[in-house]
C-alpha cells in the first residue's frame, strides 16, 4: 500500500501540481510545481501568482513567503530579453546598416565553460545549463539552466541549458537576512550581487591560470588541433595529459588552501584513461562564409565570428559527422542559415546529444521560425545518412539573446528524448535538461560523491540542484529517503520519469529554487542527515547555505565545477559550523582550464568559527 502510494506521488507530483505530501499523505491542492511557469517552463503570470503562495517543501498548503524571481522566467532567463523576441525578423532594408556591425564586432568575454565563446555550448544545465554557455561548446553547459551561445561576460559557466554567452549568475536569492528579504520583496538578483560584490575575486577567474597558459602556448610541443588558437577552449593542448592534471590539482589547491583544515587532505585528481572525444553533447552554430556557403562551428574566442569546425578532438565523432551531414544538406533543401546580426534566415544551431551507454542519438534543429520547409524529407534524408539517430526535434528560438533553445519544439522523429545509463540507472534526457557532458567521468564523480556521503540506509538525504535526478536516484538505494530539488521544469519532469523507470520510490522531486526551498524547509523545522549539492558554476547562495545549516545535516557533499565559487561557499559553511574534510578533484573537462571538485564537510557544531 505504502509502496503504491509512493510511486503514485512521484508520478503525479509534476502532472497534477503535486497533490501529494512528502510524508505520503494526500494534501490539499497547492500547485507548487506551477511556480514560475507551466510545464514547458513558460512564464504564466496569473498561475504563478496564484500558486506562489501555495508552495511548501512537503507539499502542504501554506501562505508562502517565497517569491519568484521577478527578473527571470522559470528557466532562469531574463524577462527583458524575451520582450524583444518579437523583433526577430526585420526588413531587409535595414540589413545593410547592420551588416557593418557584423562579423568583426568584438564582444565582451567568452563563453563560460572554457570553450571558444559562443561556440558550442554544452550546459547544461539549467546548466545546464544544462549545463549553463552559449551556442558553442561551453564545456559544461552549466549556465544556470540554459545553454548559451558562448558570449559569457564574466566567463562564468552556467548549467543545464546552453546560453549564448550570457552570464546567468545573479538570479538566485542571497542576502544576510534571508527571510526579511523575501518578505520585503527584494529582487533576488540584488542579493546575488551583494554576495558577489563581497567576493569580488570570485567572479573574475574560474579557470586554471588561463592568461599565463596562453602566453606559454608559444613554447608548446606540438599543435594537435587546427582551431586551437582561435577557439581557445582547449588551453592545455601544449601539455601532456599528466602535466595538465598536475596544473589542475595545483589550481584546486590554490583556491581551497585558505581552508586550513584541508592541508594534507587534497587527493590526487581523478583523470581519464582516454581523454579524447569525451563530450556527449555538441552545439554547432550555423553561419555563412564569405561566399555564402553554410558553415558551422564555434565562436572565435572573444568574438561572434564563427570558426568553421569539422572535427573536434574532444567532441563525440559521430556527433561531428552528423553536423557535417546537416551542413551539406542545407543547399539542396534551400534552408538558409540564420544571421544573428540582420536577424534573417532559418537554421541557428544544431545540438547533438549522444547517450554513450545506449547509443541513442538526439538531434535538435534550432530554427528562427516554426516553418521548416520539407521537414519530413529533410528528416528522412538525415536518418538515411545516419540511422544511429533515434530522435529529431525542431526547436523554435525567436529570441535575440544568447540562449540556444527556445520554448517551442516539435518532435520530427522518435521519442523527443534519449535515454542513457549511469551507475546502473537509466535516465531520460530531454533537450533542455542538464546532463553531464562527460559520462565516463560522471560515473567516477557520482560514485566518489556517494561514497563520501557514507550512507547507511537510515538517512534523509537532500539532493539539491538535482538536474534530471541522477545523483539522488543513484544514492537512493543507500538512503531512507531522498528529497530532490531543481529549478528547470523540463529536468524535473525527466527526473520524475527517471524514478519510475528505475522503480525507485523513496525519492521525491520539487521544482523550485533550491535556496527558497531549503529556506522553507528550515522554517518548517525540517531536518536532514546528508546534503548532496551540485550547484551551477556561479556556486550556491547565502540563502541556501544558511538554510542548509539550519537543517542540520551531519554531512555536506559539495560537487562543484568551479573551485573559486566553491572556495567562497566553503568559507560561509565553515562559519556555519561545518568542517571540510577531504578534497577530490575530478577531470571532467580534459584540455580545458576547468576542473570539477568534490568536497565533503562534517558538522562540528562550532558556530561563528
Ligand atoms: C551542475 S548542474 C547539476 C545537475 C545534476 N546534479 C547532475 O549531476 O546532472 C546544476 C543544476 O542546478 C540547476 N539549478 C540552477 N540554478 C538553480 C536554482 N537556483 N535552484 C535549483 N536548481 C538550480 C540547473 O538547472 C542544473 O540542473
Amino acid at each position: 500500500m505504502e509502496k503504491k502510494r509512493g510511486n503514485e506521488m512521484t508520478g503525479r507530483e509534476y502532472k497534477d501540481g503535486g497533490n501529494s505530501r512528502g510524508d505520503g499523505k494526500r494534501r490539499e491542492k497547492g500547485n507548487w510545481d506551477e511556480i514560475g511557469g507551466d510545464s514547458r517552463g513558460r512564464d504564466n503570470k496569473s498561475r504563478e501568482n496564484k500558486s506562489r503562495d501555495n508552495m511548501r517543501w512537503d507539499g502542504k498548503v501554506r501562505v508562502s513567503k517565497c517569491r519568484d524571481d521577478i527578473s527571470s522566467d522559470s528557466k532562469g532567463r531574463d524577462n527583458k530579453s524575451s520582450n524583444v523576441a518579437a523583433q526577430n525578423f526585420i526588413g531587409k532594408d535595414s540589413v545593410s546598416k547592420r551588416v557593418k556591425v557584423r562579423k568583426d564586432k568584438i564582444r565582451s568575454g567568452r563563453p563560460s565553460e572554457g570553450r571558444g565563446a559562443a561556440g558550442r555550448t554544452s550546459a547544461g544545465k539549467y546548466k545546464d545549463e544544462e549545463e549553463k554557455s552559449a551556442a558553442g561548446r561551453s564545456m559544461f553547459g552549466k549556465a544556470d539552466g540554459r545553454s548559451v551561445s558562448g558570449r559569457t561576460i564574466s566567463g562564468k559557466s552556467m548549467d543545464g541549458k546552453s546560453v549564448a554567452g550570457r552570464n546567468m549568475s545573479g538570479k538566485s536569492a542571497y542576502g544576510k537576512n534571508v527571510s526579511q528579504k523575501y518578505t520585503s520583496g527584494q529582487d533576488k538578483s540584488s542579493g546575488r550581487q551583494q554576495y558577489d560584490q563581497r567576493n569580488k575575486s570570485v567572479s573574475k577567474k574560474n579557470e586554471v591560470d588561463a592568461k599565463s597558459d596562453i602566453a606559454q602556448r608559444s613554447g608548446r610541443r606540438e599543435t594537435k588541433c587546427p582551431y586551437e588558437k582561435k577557439c581557445g577552449s582547449c588551453r592545455y593542448l601544449y601539455l601532456s595529459y599528466e602535466e595538465q592534471l598536475k596544473k589542475k590539482e595545483a589550481f584546486v589547491r590554490q583556491e581551497l588552501e585558505k581552508c586550513p583544515e584541508l592541508k594534507g587532505h587534497f587527493n590526487p585528481i581523478i583523470g581519464m584513461e582516454n581523454p579524447w572525444n569525451y563530450r556527449n553533447k555538441i552545439t554547432a552554430i550555423f553561419d555563412r562564409d564569405r561566399k555564402g556557403n553554410p558553415v558551422s562551428g564555434v565562436y572565435e574566442e572573444g568574438t561572434h565570428n564563427v570558426i568553421p569546425v569539422e572535427r573536434c578532438l574532444i567532441e563525440d565523432e559521430l556527433a561531428d559527422r552528423i553536423i557535417g551531414t546537416i551542413r551539406g544538406m542545407l543547399k539542396s533543401f534551400k534552408i538558409k542559415v540564420y544571421d544573428e546580426d540582420i536577424r534573417y534566415g532559418l537554421l541557428r544551431y544544431v545540438l547533438v546529444r549522444r547517450a554513450f551507454a545506449t547509443g541513442e542519438v538526439m538531434v535538435v534543429l534550432v530554427t528562427a521560425s516554426p516553418v521548416l520547409p520539407s521537414k519530413r524529407n529533410f528528416t528522412n534524408a538525415l536518418l538515411k545518412a545516419h540511422p544511429e539517430i533515434t530522435t529529431v526535434i525542431q526547436n523554435v528560438n525567436t529570441r535575440t539573446d544568447s540562449l540556444i533553445l527556445g520554448d517551442k519544439q516539435q518532435v520530427l522523429y522518435g521519442k523527443g528524448y534519449i535515454e542513457d545509463v549511469l551507475c546502473g540507472c537509466r535516465f531520460r534526457i530531454s533537450p533542455a535538461s542538464f546532463y553531464q557532458i562527460n559520462p565516463v567521468q560522471t560515473e567516477k564523480l557520482y560514485k566518489k560523491a556517494i561514497e563520501l556521503a557514507g550512507l547507511k540506509g537510515t538517512e534523509t538525504v537532500i539532493d539539491a540542484y538535482c538536474g534530471i535526478g541522477t545523483i539522488g536516484l543513484i544514492a537512493s538505494s543507500k538512503a531512507k529517503n531522498v528529497i530532490s530539488v531543481e529549478l528547470n521544469p523540463d529536468a524535473v519532469k525527466d527526473a520524475i520519469v527517471n524514478a519510475k523507470i528505475n522503480g525507485i520510490k523513496n525519492v521525491r522531486f520539487y521544482k523550485a529554487d533550491a535556496g527558497q526551498f531549503l529556506t522553507q524547509m528550515a522554517e518548517e523545522g525540517a531536518k536532514a542527515d546528508v546534503l548532496l549539492m551540485d550547484p551551477p558554476r556561479s556556486g550556491s547562495t547565502e540563502e541556501f547555505l544558511q538554510s542548509a545549516a539550519l537543517l542540520g545535516p551531519e554531512k555536506i557533499v559539495y560537487i562543484s565545477c568551479n573551485p573559486v565559487t566553491l572556495g567562497r561557499d566553503l568559507m560561509v559553511l565553515r562559519k556555519l559550523g561545518y568542517r571540510a574534510e577531504e578534497v577530490w578533484p575530478v577531470d571532467m573537462f580534459p584540455w580545458s582550464g576547468h576542473v570539477e571538485v568534490i568536497i565533503v564537510m562534517s558538522h562540528c557544531g562550532l558556530k561563528n568559527k
